[in-house]
């Protein structure tokens, strides 16, 4: 049966919207009660009924929804919760009644964990310079220790783990695996103790170190086995390899592991990088477990005072979304040496004497000729390559026009919202989209979920109107 030209059902779906929107409660129930509609069904713009009621701050309609189990995690097309949408309008009645069923978003308050950003590891700085528990612990049957051979990860060949997703797993090593090479490296050997910790179980990893009976926590450790030959470390046990390439491996660990992966990565390419001291050119020694380069020469003057060239560096990178004046479009770059079709965030090396938010507008000026006026941070990621930090923001733009810088970027466009939801929620990328300019698939895409720039850009899509 048909009126209007809609199909009753759809017409019943259509009135549910309504009532949502208008907070007719007394309505819902009714219908809610006879069953008549789908409580999670969406029209064609992906709107469920507890989304109209959280864009018009219905809070009673929202409570009658949540009683009645609606689902709050549906997705509309341009990536918005309802808690985003509640957010974005400022209906704080909606918004509490989400949190008291703990269903607010990541879009709230909540600190965002990047991929690398997850740490599981208490570094136990204090104990960094206690030889002797460092020396028990490393010969723990418990221990982990990773194995890097010219910053390449020593992992299991080929594992496949998920359906879909290729993952590679970080092979542990123990005492036992690796005790002829660190005596084979002798007093030039770089080991470097990452903390104590337990992964969490996790659907994408086999088997997670345990701790000892006790319920101590497992110790991690790190070793450079660069002057070692492949051959050998490839046979400790069947079914090694080494991923020298960090692409795409680093970005494939299982996520509970990755931030560790990336504390040895960095510090290994510390160590790799600063062999001598760099205030006069003499022998350092490594200490304090790896974190320390202490220069061999008397007398010299990183021995005094605060002398920041001994320890690790890390290089602050800011990387930011920047949205247009009238808040549509955002600015995304390519850069000259990126795969396939991908157009990214801008990026750019912090400069000394300089605040995140100058940064920012320095790069996007010096990159694209936009002028940015208000920035602000959205979260952090360390990125292992070699050791930097990506500070990741949202920049509002106060002009328009672009002038690439033609050195560092071959393009730079503003992209509509939803041409950026399109590629963000589209179907899955051929496989060779990173490698082959002519495959198959969207006019352009973004870099995926483990980078910080598709964090950004699903933030500014979750936090802006969608009317
Ligand atoms: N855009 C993106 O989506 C992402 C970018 N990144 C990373 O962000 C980092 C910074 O971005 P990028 O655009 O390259 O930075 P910049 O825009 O600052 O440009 C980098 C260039 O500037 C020079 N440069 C100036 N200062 C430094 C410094 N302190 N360290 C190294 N080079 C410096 C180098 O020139 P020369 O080579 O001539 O010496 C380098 O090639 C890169 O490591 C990149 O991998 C990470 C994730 C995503
Ligand atoms: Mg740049
Ligand atoms: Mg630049
Ligand atoms: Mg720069
Ligand atoms: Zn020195």
């Amino acid at each position: 049966m048909e009126t209007d030209g809609l199909p009753i059902q759809k017409q019943f779906q259509e009135h549910f919207f309504t009532c949502a929107t208008r907070g007719d409660v007394k309505t819902m129930e009714e219908v809610l009660q006879h069953g008549t509609v789908n409580i999670n069904a969406t029209n064609d713009h992906g709107w469920t009924a507890l989304m109209f009621a959280a864009r018009t701050g219905q809070d009673k309609v929202v409570r009658l929804l949540l009683d009645h189990g609606c689902d709050t995690t549906v997705m509309n097309k341009s990536c918005q919760t309802a808690a985003d949408i509640a957010t974005f309008w400022n209906h704080t009645a909606v918004l509490n009644e989400l949190e008291k069923k703990g269903q607010t978003s990541g879009s709230q308050a909540q600190n965002v964990c990047n991929y690398f950003g997850y740490n599981p590891l208490d570094r136990c700085a204090h104990k960094r310079k206690d030889a002797q528990w460092l020396e028990e612990k490393l010969r723990d049957q418990s221990t982990v220790i990773l194995l890097f051979h010219d910053l390449g990860l020593v992992v299991a060949k080929g594992e496949k783990l998920a359906a879909q997703a290729r993952v590679t797993q970080p092979c542990h090593f123990t005492f036992n695996d690796i005790a002829a090479f660190l005596e084979e490296l002798g007093t030039e050997k770089v080991l470097v103790f990452l903390g104590l910790g337990r992964l969490q179980s996790d659907k994408t990893e086999p088997s997670p170190p345990t701790s000892d009976k006790e319920g101590h926590l497992t110790a991690w450790f790190a070793l450079d086995v660069t002057s070692i030959s492949q051959e050998k470390i490839l046979s400790i046990k069947e079914g090694l390899e080494i991923a020298s390439s960090p692409f795409p491996g680093l970005f494939q660990l299982p996520e509970k592991e990755a931030g560790i992966v990336a504390q040895a990565r960095s510090l290994l390419a510390w160590h790799q990088r600063y062999k001598f001291c760099p205030t006069c050119g003499s022998t350092a020694l490594v200490e304090e477990a790896g974190y320390k380069h202490t220069c061999q020469k008397e007398g010299c003057p990183s021995l005094k005072g605060v002398h920041n060239t001994s320890y690790p560096r890390t290089d602050p990178v800011v990387i930011m979304l920047i949205v247009s004046p009238d808040g549509k479009k955002c600015l995304l770059g390519r850069g000259k040496r990126f795969p396939g079709r991908m157009y990214s965030c801008l990026a750019g090396f912090m400069e000394p004497g300089e605040t995140i938010e100058d940064a920012v507008r320095r790069e996007v000026y010096e990159e694209s000729g936009v002028r940015v006026g208000r920035v602000q941070y959205h979260s952090s990621q360390p990125f292992p390559l070699p050791a930097s930090l990506m500070i990741g923001c949202l920049g509002y733009a106060t002009s328009e026009n672009i002038t690439v810088d033609k050195e560092e970027l071959e393009d730079a466009q503003w992209f509509t919202r939803q041409q950026v939801a399109e590629v963000q929620t589209g179907a899955p990328l051929p496989t060779d989209a990173l490698t082959n300019p002519r495959a198959e698939g969207p006019s352009f895409f973004l870099p995926p979920a483990q980078a910080i720039a598709h964090q950004l850009v699903k933030a500014w899509l979750r936090m802006s109107p969608n009317l």
